[in-house]
């Protein structure tokens, strides 16, 4: 298997005649830590969408461990943004993360098999939420559904995972344990994070970029002046925390 996973490769695509990514070219090997930041309506979720093959760009091509997304999306986990779930949906938080395993079973038996309930109680266990199983989603906290929705995107054992605004919702205290959950999973798999939330971006995060339909990146952790202001065309100051940004200057 190639050690790139990821290769975006000049991608363009547009949405209602307007141009949401811009020739945006990148690679993420395999192992790293990769997170997309950046203003509202940047096209970090349509990035992260044409990476699992669900939008097709209109100029440049995607590819997962070098084939197009259809065919290795099996080794893709994605945790979509928290607000796309319905937690009044009437499951306990084991039958949510078996869901996870509904791409795996293919052939004519599309039944779960005792290895698909092994693999829940693993996903459970290493988000921290084993005794959770048999709760209703909607009669958890927030942060437990928040860690319910990861357990159900690594039950596939994603070799990438690729994940949307994860701590959106989290506190700070449960945030801080979302870093370490998420250091852990890094151990195991491909990060791709997209967030607004630069406290998730510490020192572990391999390469940080900036996505305002032009992606501004030194291929570094570091974030750096010049590709803040080519993101977000005015000058900012992250902060920690659940701000997108701060404004230093009248712009
Ligand atoms: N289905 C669609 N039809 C038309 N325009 C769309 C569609 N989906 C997204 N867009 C537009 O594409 C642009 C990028 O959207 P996207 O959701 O990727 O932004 P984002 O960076 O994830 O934003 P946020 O940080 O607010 O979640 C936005 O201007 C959005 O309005």
């Amino acid at each position: 298997m190639p050690d790139t996973a990821v290769e975006v490769k000049k991608v363009t695509v547009y949405k209602e005649n307007q141009k949401v990514l811009d020739n945006v070219d990148f690679k993420i090997k395999e192992g790293e830590s990769y997170a997309i930041i950046g203003p509202n309506g940047g096209g970090k979720s349509i990035l992260l969408k044409v990476i699992l093959g669900l939008i097709k760009p209109d100029f440049g091509t995607v590819e997962i461990y070098g084939e197009e997304p259809k065919k290795n999306r099996y080794l893709l986990g994605y945790v979509p943004q928290f607000h796309t779930f319905d937690f009044k949906y009437p499951i306990t938080v084991s039958e949510m993360v078996l869901t996870g395993r509904l791409g795996h079973i293919g052939g004519l038996r599309k039944k779960y098999s005792a290895s698909d309930y092994e693999l829940v109680d693993e996903a459970l266990e290493s988000l921290g939420i084993s005794e959770l199983s048999s709760r209703s989603i909607s009669e958890i906290s927030g942060g437990e559904q928040q860690r319910a929705i990861i357990a159900r995107a690594i039950v596939g054992k994603p070799k990438i995972l690729l994940l949307d605004e994860p701590t959106v919702y989290v506190d700070s205290p449960t945030e801080d344990k979302f870093h370490d959950i998420l250091m852990d999973l890094h151990k195991k798999m491909t990060i791709v994070l997209v967030t607004h939330d630069i406290g998730v971006l510490s020192s572990n995060i391999d390469i940080i970029a900036c996505l305002n339909k032009k992606l501004y990146t030194h291929n570094n952790n570091e974030i750096t002046d010049d590709m803040l202001l080519s993101a977000y065309k005015c000058p900012v100051d992250l902060i920690a925390h659940g701000l997108a940004h701060r404004v230093l200057e009248k712009h």
